[in-house]
């Protein structure tokens, strides 16, 4: 099951200070999401909005068509998995699983008992004496279980260590497979997790940069690589965004799309072009916004 969230007009203020600015925007229903910003650009209040922790200043924020704030039947459909402060949580890890799977009606108990296992979480401990990749691992558990239509999750890895990670990427992308639904991954860890999104979603000082599927935004740039004098003047004349090289060998990463004349100039120069990185383009397109 997934559910589609629209976005209009979406205002929100903290006092006079706005953190969304006038934000509209559709995330289809399905589909895995990617939302980067830099820091304080206003992910997780744009999220606290999605989940109704918040009520917008002004504008609709919309779940399958209903505004979800005070609304329980759609607050239901969406599982919110953020850093969460459990300094002064003494209940087990298994009773919080529990608790999850009571109140959350697509809830699967035998999922949950896999990933305990994958993540071999100590479900028998208090979760303020989980170490901090645990405590991640354990909202990670609920929410991938919660299989709730639009499943966000906030930073979610944080103190998780690579492995770890890495198992929270793969099922994700298995149990999108099996049981389609909405996700949101709000994350810094671009390069890392660019793989697992269908669509992506940049915002900058509280507005929308951009809301496109991932090959639309790979189209918008290339990489180049090759020997160091014939990339130099392959890209002499193309804006350049990030370069790196390794003896005589270069890449460079270059902004705009290359025609199909261009591409045969390449490969009869014996370069090879290749996708441009998300995290290349994000750094670009938030510095051209500002
Ligand atoms: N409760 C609040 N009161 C006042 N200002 C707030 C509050 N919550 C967030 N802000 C401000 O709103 C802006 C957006 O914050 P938000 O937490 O949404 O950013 P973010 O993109 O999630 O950042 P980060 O990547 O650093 O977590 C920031 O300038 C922040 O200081």
């Amino acid at each position: 099951m997934a559910a589609s969230v629209q976005l209009d007009h979406v205002t929100l203020k903290f006092k006079k200070f706005e953190a969304l600015k006038d934000v509209s925007l559709t995330l289809e229903a399905g589909k895995i999401h990617g939302l980067i910003g830099r820091n304080g650009a206003g992910k997780t209040s744009l999220l606290s909005l999605i989940a109704a922790f918040r009520v917008p200043t002004s504008g609709k924020v919309l779940v399958d068509g209903s505004p979800v704030f005070e609304n329980p039947e759609k607050m239901e459909q969406v599982a919110f998995v953020y850093d969460k402060d459990y300094k002064e949580e003494t209940e087990k890890a298994k009773k919080l699983i529990a608790l999850a799977s009571h109140y959350r009606p697509h809830f699967d108990m035998d999922y949950a008992e896999h990933l305990i296992k994958r993540f071999k979480l100590p479900i028998d401990k208090s979760v303020n004496k989980l170490s901090k990749g645990m405590q991640s691992a354990l909202n990670v558990v609920i929410g991938l279980a919660s299989r709730a239509p639009i499943t966000i999750f906030d930073e979610a890895y944080l103190g998780m260590d690579a492995p770890a990670r890495e198992i929270f990427y793969k099922e994700i992308l298995k149990d999108q497979e099996e049981h389609p639904r909405t996700f949101i991954l709000s994350t810094h860890l671009v390069s890392e997790m660019d793989y697992l999104f269908d669509r992506v979603v940049i915002i900058d000082q509280g507005q929308l940069v951009l809301n496109e599927p991932f090959e639309t935004l790979e189209a918008r740039g290339a990489s180049v690589t090759g020997a160091a004098s014939d990339v130099d003047a392959f890209t002499a004349d193309m804006k350049q965004l990030n370069a790196q090289q390794l003896g005589g060998t270069k890449s460079v990463m270059i902004y705009g799309e290359l025609d199909e004349l261009k591409r045969q100039e390449a490969h009869t120069m014996g370069l090879e072009i290749g996708p441009v990185a998300l995290q290349d383009l994000f750094i670009h397109l938030t510095e051209e916004a500002s």
